[in-house]
């Protein structure tokens, strides 16, 4: 019975996967090309096999990534834009080829701030952490693999200190990153409380404080949008006008605070009768309508035959001689019928179902 409005941020997302996908090939060419200047200048440990050998791992790493978000098997997980499994593959590439470049390691190290960046307005101050702590971490172990297998290719104390060095550097860039992580929790919580005031709005525009069901305005819009799906096929319509009978007096006995009890009881009733693809309205005072997709006439009526029953057996604790009974007229849209002659034909079936009576469903008849 509920309407929502849900906001659908494909575009923004698709935005993201492009600059997820340029990032990729921007930081991986500047890793591929310092390591590159690197071996052409003989610093490359290991010589020209092992390079290609590694970038070729290393690409292979980088274009599975992508295929991956080319045939939108991302959209399935939590986090589409993969930016955790993409920054630690990034930070592994780092440390493997920081293995070999022995002059310029800091140089190829530092290219993990541009990798940072890239999560900085998505990732979490707990995943930067996990990230930082598993660079430095494995930059350690990399230089104590060195120190252990090649240790004539590195002035120990020196890369010792640059490894300090970079360290301070990835707790400074922590601090910042946890400030923008800050900034972006107080951004998402006001505009968490935005979108709640402006669903509010929406709903007090459009619904009925009193008993919840829709205003009038946004009612008969919703109604021609469901004549127009009825037209094309998509079930059959039924429109229901019901009216509380003689709901006057039950005001001038009880009171007008009783008087709205029972329009709320009323609302109450009907929603359990109900499911989501229907729809209630009240059109003013005590005069309702309902829109109700069905198979058939026979369940249009059995739903609202229900809904009177329901209400004759109603009892209220503050007015124990109350009885409340509800007249209605009902209406099945006929081929080519518009929203107006629709209403028209259930609204005349109700004037007379109060003229005969009272308490009692009338089916309106096609012109
Ligand atoms: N308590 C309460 N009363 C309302 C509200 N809106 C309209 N009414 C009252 O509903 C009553 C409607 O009375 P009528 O239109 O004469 O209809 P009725 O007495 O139900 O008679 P029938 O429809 O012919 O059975 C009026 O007395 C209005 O003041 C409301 O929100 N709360």
């Amino acid at each position: 019975m509920d309407q929502t409005l849900t906001l659908h941020p494909v575009a923004l997302q698709s935005q993201q996967l492009r600059r997820v996908r340029f990032a990729i090939l921007a930081g991986g060419g500047a890793h591929t090309l310092l390591c590159w200047i690197a071996l052409q200048l003989d610093f490359f440990r290991g010589g020209e096999f092992l390079f290609y050998s590694l970038f070729a791992g290393i690409w292979a790493g980088h274009l599975l990534f992508i295929l991956f978000m080319l045939m939108g098997l991302n959209r399935r997980l939590a986090e589409p834009s993969m930016i955790m499994p993409l920054m630690v593959w990034s930070t592994t590439g780092l440390l493997i080829t920081a293995l070999f470049v022995d002059q310029v390691r800091l140089c190829v190290m530092l290219l993990f701030f541009a990798i940072v960046q890239l999560g900085v307005f998505q990732a979490s101050l707990r995943q930067f952490m996990a990230l930082a702590s598993y660079c430095v971490l494995g930059y350690a172990i990399v230089l104590g693999v060195i120190c252990v297998y090649w240790p004539e290719a590195i002035d120990a104390r020196g890369e010792w200190i640059q490894w300090g060095l970079f360290s301070v550097m990835v707790v400074a860039a922590m601090l910042l990153a946890s400030e923008i992580s800050t900034i972006r929790f107080q951004l998402g919580r006001r505009n968490q409380q935005l979108a709640e005031i402006v669903e509010r709005i929406h709903e007090m525009a459009v619904k009925d404080e009193l008993t919840g069901f829709y205003r009038r305005r946004h009612a008969m819009e919703l109604l021609n949008n469901a004549c127009g799906q009825s037209a094309r096929g998509a079930y059959q319509l039924a429109v229901v006008y019901l009216d509380l009978d003689h709901f006057k007096r039950t005001n001038d006995q009880y009171g007008h605070r009783m008087g709205d009890a029972v329009l709320q009881r009323f609302a109450d009733v009907a929603r359990r009768h109900l499911t989501k693809q229907d729809l209630a309205a009240r059109l003013g005072g005590e005069e309702f309508m309902l829109v109700l997709p069905v198979t058939d006439q026979e369940e249009a009526r059995n739903l609202v035959e229900g809904i009177l029953m329901s209400m004759r057996s109603q009892r209220f604790k503050d007015a124990p001689g109350l009885m409340v009974t509800v007249s209605g007229g009902l209406a099945m849209r006929a081929d080519g019928e518009t929203p107006a002659q629709l209403i028209k034909r259930a609204d005349l079936a109700l004037y007379r179902a109060k003229e005969t009576g009272r308490d009692k469903l009338i089916i309106g008849e096609t012109e």
